[in-house]
């Protein structure tokens, strides 16, 4: 009674209100946190402080500098890699480590023990869920397991004629922009998307009575939201971000992904259960290519041997190389006619499960293949010389014929292979990867440990245009994939795919994919472009985009 009475007395008194009370124990409160906070982190701090990098304010760190739009902050990023190799950013009480060494990168992504991604991925899992791209542990370890095999390139010969069925649609729509200046970002991005449904999934993309055109749009507005997250630091608490308006759009945006994510596997169970295996997308007559030829199965030879396939993985065996023997008759299936037979078989995987992976093979899969064959396309139309030398190795390949391209045709496309991997090399469109560094790391260079506790950024946009590994970095020369110059070059200084035990387990199938429906447009048109690549607007919000838009012209060529 006593102690209420005299808290009635307190709180009665005209100068020491409730709210009084409240900032009075509040501030201590926070400043014991703030030291506690600091004492907590004592270790990182010091490592840190090792490391170089942009001056930024007490508690803030460099945030000020990272407000900007998503090209502002791309540029920020970019001009700092000239003074800092590597560098140790603050925003506010995240540490975030840019590497752009590759033998640093190496340490990292050779690992099997640092495969963590990013606390950032999170904010992906109301859309992937915990699908192959930010899962970890051992759910990660099955998945990939399941998975890549069925990126196998003895399964992705499978996918040619849908390749070729799909490029020709592609051309078709093309033909009617000849003349017109527009952005081919639209129309690579219907295509990727239409070509992983008929192939990794299939199923017929005339099945689905929604467009891959809205499901790409759908795509890319969730990419610019998520990007929101990353980069407004208000945006990252759940609670916060709930209030805000961007929850609504998401939801309205993932009800349109989800959808049909759902009723590809719903058509693909019903096939299951009708005892159709392989994609239901059918091949139009006049499509199908021949069966392999001495020269294919020479360089699949070599492939088993060295993983001397695609250039891009010259000497390095991964999981997505192991020998046909190691491949049993029964795994060599495509992606979601495994996921369903596993299923069906015991396996442990459930129906979420497989949307989950569905989803993020459906986001993988298009996104990065629509950036990479737009900024191809654009760069050949400001290269007629270079253009000319695809024409040229088209025309050898094809003569006059307009038959598809079989998979030896492929093999055959070096200097296009050369192009596009010079094309990744100046826009990776996955600009940075990013870990949750979990114990301290003792890097190759300058003497350095990551802290545990902080986010790793590797800078692939940035190693991909060091001076010391590539004379003339910014200059479009696909001769740097001459195989003398790839030789002596660290493995781990071109990574568009990542590289080590995470690395794009769609790497040979963007690599296939992207051949047959560039040379198949390339066959078609001549392309002019007139913007400069000093004016091109690079916007990373999660895939390394065009804010200005990929413009380019089409002329039909005249040699078809
Ligand atoms: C030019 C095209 C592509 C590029 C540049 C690319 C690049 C990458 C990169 C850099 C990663 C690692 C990301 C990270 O660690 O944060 C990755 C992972 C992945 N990619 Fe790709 N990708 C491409 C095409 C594809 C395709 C066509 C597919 C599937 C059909 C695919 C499926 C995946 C998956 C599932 C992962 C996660 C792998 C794992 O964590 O085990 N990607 N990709």
């Amino acid at each position: 009674m006593l102690g209420f009475s005299g808290n009635q007395r307190i709180l009665s008194h005209p100068d020491i209100s409730a709210t009084n009370i409240f900032y009075f124990l509040l501030i201590p409160a926070l400043i014991l946190w703030y030291v506690y906070w600091c004492l907590s982190r004592r270790h990182m701090i010091k490592l840190a402080k090792a490391f170089p990098g942009p001056k930024g304010y007490p508690i803030i760190g460099n945030i000020l500098e990272f407000a900007g739009s998503s090209i502002d902050i791309f540029r920020t990023i970019y001009n700092y890699s000239f003074q800092y190799e590597t560098a140790a950013v603050w925003i506010g009480p995240k540490l975030l480590i840019f590497l752009t060494d590759p033998r640093d990168v190496e340490i990292i992504l050779s690992s099997h023990v640092h495969i963590d991604k990013a606390r950032e991925y999170r904010f992906f899992q109301p859309w992937l869920g915990n699908g192959l791209l930010i899962s970890t542990g051992s759910t990660w370890r099955t998945h990939r397991k399941l998975i890549a095999p069925t990126f196998h390139l003895n399964v992705l010969k499978g996918f040619v004629n849908l390749f070729n069925a799909n490029s020709r649609a592609t051309v078709e729509k093309l033909r009617k922009e000849c003349g017109n200046t527009f952005d081919c970002h639209d129309y690579m991005s219907e295509a990727t998307v239409e070509i992983l449904l008929e192939t990794a999934m299939g199923v017929s993309k005339k099945t689905q009575d929604q467009s891959g055109y809205d499901y790409a749009m759908a795509v890319m507005k969730m990419c610019d939201i998520l990007h929101l997250r990353h980069t407004k630091i208000w945006l990252r608490p759940d609670w916060l971000f709930n209030l805000t308006k961007y929850r609504k759009v998401q939801e309205t945006l993932l009800s349109t992904i989800h959808s049909l994510t759902w009723k590809v596997l719903k058509s693909k169970k019903d096939a299951f259960y009708k005892g159709i295996r392989g994609s239901t997308a059918q091949v139009p007559i006049g499509i199908v290519t021949d069966k392999s030829t001495e020269l294919e199965s020479k360089v699949l030879e070599q492939s088993s041997e060295g993983g001397v396939i695609f250039g891009q993985s010259v000497g390095i065996k991964d999981d997505l190389d192991v020998d046909d023997n190691d491949v049993g008759e029964k795994k060599r299936m495509a992606f979601l006619d495994l996921m369903i037979e596993a299923s069906q078989n015991g396996i442990m995987i459930t129906d979420e499960e497989i949307k989950e992976q569905v989803d993020t093979i459906m986001f993988e899969g298009h996104d990065t293949t629509a950036a990479a064959s737009s900024f191809f396309l654009c760069l050949m139309g400001l290269h007629p010389e270079i253009q000319a030398k695809v024409h040229k190795e088209m025309d050898t390949i094809f003569g006059n014929s307009d038959r598809p391209a079989s998979f030896a045709d492929t093999l055959e496309m070096k200097y296009l292979e050369r192009c596009l991997l010079e094309t990744l090399r100046l826009y990776p469109p996955v600009p940075i990867i990013a870990r949750e560094i979990k114990e301290d790391i003792k890097l190759a260079s300058g003497g350095y440990t990551l802290p545990a506790g902080c986010t790793l950024v590797i800078g692939t946009f940035k190693i991909h245009r060091r001076a010391d590994i590539y004379p003339n970095p910014d200059v479009y020369d696909p001769d740097n994939f001459l195989p003398e110059r790839t030789a002596n070059r660290h493995y781990y200084s071109f990574i568009p795919f990542s590289a080590g035990p995470r690395s794009c387990v769609g790497r040979k199938y963007a690599m296939l994919k992207l051949k047959v429906l560039l040379s198949t447009i390339m066959r078609n048109f001549v392309v002019k472009s007139e913007i400069p690549e000093s004016d091109f607007q690079l916007q990373a919000d999660i895939i390394l985009k065009r804010g200005d838009g990929f413009k380019v012209r089409l002329e039909p060529r005249s040699t078809n």
